[in-house]
């Protein structure tokens, strides 16, 4: 697993390192300089030409640092000082006083007028204006040069190093605060930020690489997991454990409420996706008459059906109550429920999802997608009775299914996805898994997950009953319900991508995704 900082934990580590661990700051900017120039050097032409943009913070002292190795190792380095020397402190003043002893060129704000002709020289621009420290919208002149930046990698060709993250790109949200740098490649600190990973910055930040800047592992920001990402080394040792002596019984029972008569596709979907994790069994309740559609599709599954009596919108008692009692038996005895693909918004879904509300022990992991989110959002009653269920459920909401849920705009949603995951986790005491192109997992404890995998050919039906499955199916294996949901919202992404490999993003179906889900200790 490897951590992720927002600005606040990234100031309280560096603060911890230079403080407590008496690490002094010199250091820890020397550290950071040196793993941008490594990057920088392995690119770079020998000799060739390199301006860096340099702010007044420590980000702007990376950049000093940078210009002095970069010229030691015989590349013809230019600096543009953002602001006034004389208020330069700490330790960008001392890295900016060694310039002169180097015959560094140092620009000034007045000579802006000459930018473009020295930009349009260099092979390479170096973004130090901003790291972390960015606290307000970028205006003024700052926004012309970032302008001036832009328009030379667009049109010029010029390549953009952007020092920890580039300038404008908010730390801990990925927004862009007034205008921000595009980037082809970023060496961030110690951790990925938050804003390298949500768009916009993510699409500014071209290729990441994160660099060891000397801060030792007991700093307590870095100690705990609390906000993380996945890797593919990671994987192998999360999935659910498996042993030769072993038999169906040995890999749980999964018990799915899905389908309709209009909407088998995405229960069948679900249903084979969860026997792509190695679930033992996967039992499905549906109406008798989709039956047969489903037992010829999906040969594996167990089928407890019930009858409907009649589909109203009177919401009166719609189903045949003896018709019940097998999967009364069904949620006494099975690990994980999974409720949701493919019901459609008829009636007799509230009272079925009522009644495994009911009949499911708290403790046994509930996913809960598409129409349940629904009647969740619509059905207070509904919704205090998953609260009641002590974090063991599994919510799975698309942007509109959010804005449902927190009954705001789907805009506002999309404009603050984290702020969003946070709420949906408290405001219904389940784990959350907001889908979008970069997707959130959140628990109620407060743990926050941020997920790399995946691509835009997954925007394509059936594409979220495929995950659906896939959690319910790592979740009846015993996974927690968080874990379940984090490593499945990595598990899907991962074979989206390896079905746009084969099939190309614009091909590939959700069915593809399914049929790509390989899981195996050694991936
Ligand atoms: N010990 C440390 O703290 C280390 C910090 N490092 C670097 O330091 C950076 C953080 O440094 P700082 O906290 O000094 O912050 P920054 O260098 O990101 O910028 C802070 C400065 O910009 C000003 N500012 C903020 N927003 C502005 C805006 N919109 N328009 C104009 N001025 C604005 C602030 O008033 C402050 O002077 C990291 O991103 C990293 O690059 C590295 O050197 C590693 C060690
Ligand atoms: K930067």
């Amino acid at each position: 697993m490897s951590k992720v900082l927002f600005g606040a934990d990234m100031h309280a580590a560096d603060e911890y390192a230079m403080q407590v661990c008496k690490i002094p700051g010199i250091i820890l900017m020397e550290a950071a300089a040196r793993s941008v120039v490594e990057r920088l050097t392995v690119q770079c032409t020998p000799g060739g030409r390199v301006l860096v943009f340099c702010g007044m913070g420590n980000n702007g002292g990376d950049g000093f640092a940078i210009a002095r190795m970069l010229k030691q190792k015989g590349m013809n380095v230019k600096i543009f000082l953002n602001g006034d020397p004389d208020r330069l402190k700490g330790d960008a003043l001392t890295n900016y006083s060694m310039l002169s002893a180097y015959k560094i060129p140092v620009l000034r704000q007045d000579q802006v007028y000459i930018l473009d002709s020295l930009i349009d020289q260099s092979e390479w621009l170096v973004d130090a204006l901003f790291g972390t420290g960015l606290a307000r919208d970028i205006d003024g002149l700052t926004e012309q040069i970032i302008h001036h930046i832009n328009r030379a990698r667009e049109e010029n060709g010029a390549k953009v190093m952007a020092v920890d993250i580039p300038s404008g790109i908010d730390a801990d949200s990925g927004q862009i605060r007034g205008c921000a740098v595009k980037a082809d490649e970023t060496v961030t600190f110690v951790c990925k930020k938050p804003g390298l990973m949500l768009y916009p910055g993510k699409e500014h930040a071209g290729h990441v690489t994160v660099a060891d800047i000397g801060i030792p592992d007991s700093v307590p920001a870095l100690e705990e997991e609390v906000k993380f990402t996945l890797e593919r080394d990671d994987i192998p040792a999360l999935l659910p454990v498996r042993y030769n002596r072993s038999h169906k019984g040995s890999y749980g029972r999964l018990l799915m409420a899905a389908g309709s008569r209009n909407m088998t596709g995405a229960a069948i979907l679900s249903a084979r996706s969860a026997y792509k994790t190695g679930v033992g069994l996967v039992d499905m309740a549906l109406p008798k008459e989709i039956r047969p559609v489903i037992q010829t599709s999906l040969p594996e599954v167990v089928i407890t059906p019930y009858e409907i009596i009649k589909e109203t919108v009177d919401c009166g008692s719609t189903i045949e109550q003896s018709s019940l009692a097998p999967l009364r038996e069904q949620l006494a005895i099975c690990s994980a429920v999974l409720a949701g693909p493919g019901w459609s918004q008829v009636c007799y879904v509230q009272e079925l999802l009522g009644v495994l509300l009911d009949m499911t022990p708290s403790h046994i992991p509930m996913v809960l997608d598409a129409d349940a989110l629904n009647i969740l959002a619509s059905r207070p009653e509904m919704a205090e009775r998953v609260c009641r269920r002590g974090g063991h459920t599994i919510l799975t909401p698309h942007l509109g299914e959010a804005a449902r849920l927190l009954q705001k705009p789907v805009q506002e949603i999309s404009a603050n996805l984290m702020d969003s995951v946070r709420q949906l986790t408290e405001k219904y005491n389940a784990c959350v898994a907001l889908k979008d192109a970069v997707t959130l997992v959140a628990s109620p404890e407060g743990k926050l997950y941020i997920n790399q995998t995946g691509n835009h050919g997954m925007a394509t039906a059936g594409s979220g009953d495929v995950l659906a499955g896939i959690i319910a199916g790592l979740a009846a294996q015993g996974l927690s319900a968080f874990k379940a949901a984090y490593l499945g919202v990595y598990l899907h992404g991962a074979a989206g991508d390896l079905a746009a490999q084969k099939e190309g993003a614009y091909s590939m179906t959700a069915s593809d995704i399914c049929r790509n889900l390989r899981f195996s200790k050694i991936n």
